[in-house]
């Protein structure tokens, strides 16, 4: 049972951002609240395909990138009714990914290092920040950056934020837009 308001979307809702912006949480948090159906791209290429990490140690991160394309293809071709979905922070490179968040109305969770360091400077199962989580999570966002601006209809500023806040601030994000 929603704990909100009753939503419904007349499209995909899709949260990007870098890892560990809040994108699973805050993604599955909305859904339940407005009785919204969730989905998460790495939840459904673990169930899958397995660990992350044991994906990348054994096929390397281009056979990654190609299963989760694949799942993130999957997901969003399950139109009725329109989700919030969540995606790893990488699945937005594929360009065929890219083409398909077209025809969903993206957000970009915005954050910065002093956030979300201490939620990643212990290892949480990333292989990309494996060794200097904030130095490769810093280079990471630098490098994607302009792909999540150019990608999103809405930003949401995360910086400091509780889950309350972001529940409240997407909401009203989403009603400024007439989306839903
Ligand atoms: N608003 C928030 N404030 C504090 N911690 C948060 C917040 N949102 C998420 N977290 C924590 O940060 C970590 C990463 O969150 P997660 O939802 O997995 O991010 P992502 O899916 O973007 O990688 C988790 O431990 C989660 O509990
Ligand atoms: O940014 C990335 O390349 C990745 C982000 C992760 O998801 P989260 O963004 O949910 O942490 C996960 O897909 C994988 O470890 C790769
Ligand atoms: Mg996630």
């Amino acid at each position: 049972m929603a704990s909100g308001e009753p939503m419904l979307l007349r499209r995909h809702l899709v949260l990007i951002g870098p890892m560990a912006s809040g994108k699973s949480t805050l993604g599955s948090q909305f859904a339940n609240r407005h009785g919204l159906a969730f989905a998460d791209s790495d939840k459904r290429l673990v169930e899958r395909h397995g660990p992350i990490p044991a994906i990348f140690t054994s096929l390397g991160e281009h056979a990654f990138r190609e299963l989760e394309a694949r799942e993130v293809a999957a997901l969003l071709a399950e139109g009725k009714p329109p989700a919030v979905v969540s995606l790893g922070g990488g699945a937005i490179l594929d360009t065929g990914t890219q083409q398909l968040l077209a025809n969903c109305t993206v957000v970009f969770l915005d954050i910065d290092v002093d956030t979300v360091r201490p939620r990643i400077i212990k290892d949480t199962g990333r292989p990309l920040l494996a060794g200097d989580p904030v130095g490769r999570w810093t280079e990471s966002l630098r490098q994607r950056r302009p792909v999540y601006e150019r990608l999103a209809d809405l930003v949401l500023d995360t910086r400091g934020k509780s889950q309350q806040q972001l529940l409240a601030e997407l909401k009203n994000l989403l009603e400024e837009r007439h989306e839903p």
